[in-house]
């Protein structure tokens, strides 16, 4: 997963899945621009395994992670990143299982079909709880993400998961034990994650406690 290679960068004005924009307005009056990303709105699930006490993750390259850390070299009209000097593995994440919302279809639904690609559980939607919703970014990007949790139990696993190949998805899942999660997860600065997983976590532990045995 981490043996990412060839790197180059270039321009991107003709996304599916993302819309650069330079921003004009007044405020108070005054003439002001900002620059700013439009994007699809997403969901995304805390999976708690009642079978093994542990939460569900998957861990995955994130390109846009990577290209943060790492220092782009100009050639001509792109750019270029030494992977020897800044390896793949600065590029990989523990995440929540999630996903795009670039369908039609109830925001409970897409975030089903996503704990079945990526994580191979099949999940009756009336044992989807929504926690809430929240701006994904503030500066750049103010994309919707909306939250889900929902108990698994080994029965309920169908797949491995590990996402749609199809569309060249590679995800590993993991479990980690609610016991050391906070150790694990939360507290370990050098865990690539986003800021969702960290309020999961913390409202895992305020409001499910009784969840486990912990
Ligand atoms: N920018 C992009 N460039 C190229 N291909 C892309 C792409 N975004 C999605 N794809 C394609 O769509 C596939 C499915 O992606 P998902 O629906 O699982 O969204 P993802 O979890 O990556 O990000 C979603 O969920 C995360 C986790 O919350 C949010 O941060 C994020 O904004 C949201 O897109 C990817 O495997 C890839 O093929
Ligand atoms: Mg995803």
């Amino acid at each position: 997963m981490d043996n990412v290679t060839d790197v180059t960068v270039s321009p991107c004005s003709d996304s599916a899945y993302i819309k650069p924009l330079r921003v004009f307005y007044k405020q108070n009056g005054v003439s002001k621009t900002w620059d700013a990303v439009k994007s699809h709105d997403s969901v995304c699930i805390l999976l708690f395994n009642k079978s093994t006490e542990s939460f569900v993750f998957v861990k995955q390259f994130r390109p846009a992670i990577y290209i943060q850390k790492s220092e782009l070299q100009k050639h001509e009209d792109h750019w270029k990143i030494d992977t020897g000097k800044y390896p793949g593995e600065l590029g990989i994440t523990y995440e929540l299982c999630a996903g795009i919302v670039d369908k039609d279809k109830n925001l409970d639904v897409i975030a089903q079909e996503e704990i079945l690609e990526e994580c191979g559980f099949q999940v009756p939607l009336e044992k989807l709880q929504r926690i809430t919703s929240y701006r994904s970014g503030v500066g750049t990007n103010g994309a919707l993400q909306t939250i889900f949790y929902a108990e698994v139990t080994g029965e309920m696993r169908v797949t491995e998961g590990g996402g749609n190949h199809h569309e060249g998805e590679l995800i590993d899942v993991v479990e980690v034990p609610v016991k050391e999660s906070r150790r694990l997860i939360l507290d370990d600065e050098n865990v690539t994650k986003p800021v969702g997983l960290m309020f999961a976590l913390l409202w895992f532990y305020e409001n499910k406690h009784g969840a486990c045995s912990t």
